[in-house]
């Protein structure tokens, strides 16, 4: 190995694991690196813990038929399990979950009309958008190959991180093999015969809630969180509610003929979401155009830790572009660490290089010598188009 710089020592097995180029055997292991025993076990039994089986088939979704009438839908939601857009996954409905063609299935939390629709089908165009009930069901659909990709919002230019997505990261062994950055603009949506006067009430994702903080506040309306955007909206065109808005977006409002009271409501035109996509394989991470890299890992306690960390990237001049801190779950922490005098946490960290530069690959050498845990979450090409 040619010496450089600031370069820590790292073992060939290391390099092994961590080369694409030296081995297959790379694509199996290279999500976790020094996993110490008692901690891959509680990996593996979060992992096994999916719920199985039973009965319901959701409906195929034909995405061009724009036009849904509202009271079929409403009718049919309420009287026939037929409804003509897909219900969303529950766990239940997996294992009945058929393959249709040949379609990239990319599963996504929320209902038709929600903002990771668009990421997905924005990451894979002609995909097949499906929609869950929740995020642990688009993981398990992954995990137990109904799909082929699970979509997960991760941060936000104005919201910033959402945490619970960082911790699912940790908790399912998927690989982040991709990103993509969306505009995220917001209307504020009402039955037809609502009025802005009326509203007493909005509806919505959180996130979404947090990004028009300031109109909501100027409007005096009362927040409600619900599971996402496009549900809000689907909620209250179902229950013909006149004093309850939604922030969702335009394509929510067209899908359950909602009205658009107003528009771009969101406290900064330049809002922009990153989600993540998740597979059950990584990718094989090259030099040819910019990649990013993801890892997670946890240290020791003690003066200058956290700055010895950083510092591996640092002197090797590689980008960070996110840094975020979690607690270490306690079931994880019973397996792998004795006793600690303050809280533990986990470290999330996005770089600006690929796994397959030797610069990263020493990197996480240099880290592995110190990290009490460290697990790469992925290496993906950084999506630096417009958003
Ligand atoms: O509720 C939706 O439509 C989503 O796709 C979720 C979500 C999020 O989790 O941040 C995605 C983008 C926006 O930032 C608001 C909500």
């Amino acid at each position: 190995m040619a010496a450089t710089a600031g370069k820590s020592p790292v073992s060939s097995s290391f390099v092994q694991k961590l080369n694409p180029r030296t081995s297959y055997c790379y694509q199996a292991s290279y999500s976790t690196i020094n996993l110490p025993r008692r901690l891959r076990r509680i990996h593996s039994q979060a992992c096994n813990n999916i719920s199985s089986s039973s009965d319901q088939v959701p409906d195929s979704v034909n995405k061009q038929a724009k036009a849904i009438e509202l009271q079929k839908l409403i009718d049919d939601d309420s009287r026939d399990s037929s409804i003509s857009l897909p219900r969303p996954l529950t766990s239940a409905s997996l294992s009945n979950l058929a393959t249709e063609g040949s379609r990239l299935r990319v599963a996504y939390q929320g209902v038709r009309g929600a903002y990771s629709e668009s990421a997905a089908e924005k990451a894979y165009p002609n995909c097949e958008a499906v929609p869950c009930e929740q995020f642990d069901t688009a993981f398990e659909a992954v995990e137990r190959w109904l799909v082929d990709r699970a979509v997960l919002p991760i941060e936000n230019s104005l919201g910033g991180s959402i945490h619970r997505n960082y911790d699912l990261l940790l908790r399912h062994r998927l690989h982040i093999v991709g990103e993509v950055k969306l505009a995220i603009r917001h209307c504020l949506l009402a039955n037809p015969d609502a009025n802005l006067e009326e509203l007493k009430r909005v509806l919505s994702h959180p996130q979404a809630l947090a990004q028009c903080e300031n109109t909501l506040t100027k409007l005096g309306l009362v927040r409600e969180a619900v599971d996402d955007t496009a549900g809000a909206a689907k909620f209250i065109a179902f229950h013909k509610l006149k004093d309850a808005g939604a922030v969702a977006s335009e394509t929510a409002a067209r899908i359950y003929g909602l009205n658009i009271l107003a528009r771009d409501i969101q406290d900064d035109s330049d809002n922009i979401t990153r989600f993540l996509m998740l597979a059950r394989e990584p990718i094989i991470p090259g030099i040819d155009k910019p990649f990013k890299t993801s890892i997670v890992f946890s240290l020791e306690e003690g003066p200058g830790e956290l700055f010895k960390a950083l510092a591996v990237f640092a002197m090797r001049n590689i980008n960070l572009t996110k840094i975020e801190s979690r607690p270490l779950p306690k079931q994880a922490l019973r397996a792998f660490v004795d006793s600690v005098k303050n809280f533990p946490y986990l470290f999330y960290v996005d770089f600006e290089a690929s796994m397959a530069d030797q610069n990263a690959q020493y990197a996480l050498g240099h880290l592995e010598e110190f990290a009490t845990f460290l697990r790469v979450l992925g290496s993906y090409p950084a999506d630096t188009g417009t958003p």
